[in-house]
């Protein structure tokens, strides 16, 4: 993210702004359900929204086996996404992904590997993925990932704040959060597949917004379920009503299990749908997803020589 995009700063406590909502879950799986079939991109655009796409992934590695050789390929792949003849045939010069996304340990080996580029390093942090460790610890981590070089800071929630309707507890918590990072930009993820309601994912989206979250996104990776169309379409519709309220434009990540182009499409359909195009972009937009990239890059090659190649040709990411 460049430092010109503007932070969200936040905005006091108070619960008249998400106490009055209650989401009805089956209107928003009928709104959401008919966006992809409704709004299919037309084929002779589909190349270029891939490439924005591209453009918009937190190329991801988060295993108990990440080596500095997997994330020296991870971040060759994130500097170089696609294949030069391809982009060059769809008349592209340069294009990166929009960050490289690690654990706190990784980060130095992602710096080096990204050496002179100026592609963010975004790691996840306070005890990710479950969050159960004491808000001084968190608050650490934090501190000494954006030390180790990384400007994006994606953070989880305490889940069982969101359970057990402890809104005032979650502001201060994400406060806290935003406040130990810094110049580094904060990405909150509610744990979606964790959170029992809709009403409560509008809830929690609210109050992390209000505590000054730069980005809302939905999932780790790690839980049972994670981005989905739904959840997402409440989520960006409390970015909207955010943004209405205060001016401040907060950015959505979907994260998790999105492996396929036909997906990547139909989450930007529902940016542009539900919040215009001036959020297509890497700055209030991200997948993040370790491996979403190789069935774009197959697409595009497809659209570009009319073939598809074998899947291993597009191994990593
Ligand atoms: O934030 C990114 C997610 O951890 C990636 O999840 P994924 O491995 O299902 O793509």
């Amino acid at each position: 993210m460049s430092s010109e995009h503007i932070r969200n700063e936040g905005i006091p406590y108070s619960t008249e702004y998400f106490d009055h909502i209650n989401i009805n879950r089956s209107a928003v799986e009928r709104r959401a359900s008919s966006l992809p079939a409704r709004r299919t991109v037309k084929k002779e655009y589909q190349a270029a929204w891939l490439l924005k796409a591209v453009n918009c992934i937190d190329l991801t590695t988060l295993s108990g086996d990440d080596t500095a050789g997997n994330v020296y390929r991870l971040c060759q792949k994130a500097l170089q996404p696609v294949r030069q003849d391809i982009l060059q045939a769809l008349g592209f010069e340069d294009l990166t992904v929009g960050a490289v996304c690690v654990y706190h340990n990784m980060i130095s080996d992602a710096k080096k590997a990204l050496g002179s580029s100026s592609l963010p390093i975004a790691a996840v942090s306070t005890g990710f993925p479950a969050g159960k460790i004491p808000l001084e610890q968190k608050l650490q981590e934090i501190k000494a990932s954006v030390a180790a070089g990384a400007t994006e800071i994606d953070i989880v929630i305490s889940r069982e704040l969101v359970l057990n309707n402890k809104w005032e507890e979650l502001y201060e918590e994400v406060k806290a959060c935003r406040e130990a990072c810094g110049e580094a930009h904060m990405k909150t993820i509610l744990a979606t597949g964790e959170i029992p309601t809709l009403t409560k994912v509008a809830k929690a989206s609210w109050v992390s917004m209000m505590a000054g979250s730069d980005f809302i996104k939905t999932s780790t990776g790690k839980e049972a379920v994670n981005a989905t169309l739904p959840v997402s379409l409440v989520m960006v519709r409390a970015i909207r009503e955010f943004y209405e309220l205060t001016g401040v434009k907060v950015g959505y990540k979907p994260a998790g299990g999105i492996q396929k182009a036909k997906q990547a499409l139909d989450f930007l359909i529902l940016i542009k749908e539900e919040l215009g195009v001036e959020w297509l972009n890497n700055q209030l937009f991200r997948f993040g997803a370790s491996s979403l990239l190789g069935d774009i890059e197959r697409q595009l090659e497809h659209y570009v020589t009319g073939s598809y190649s074998a899947s291993y040709r597009h191994a990593m990411a």
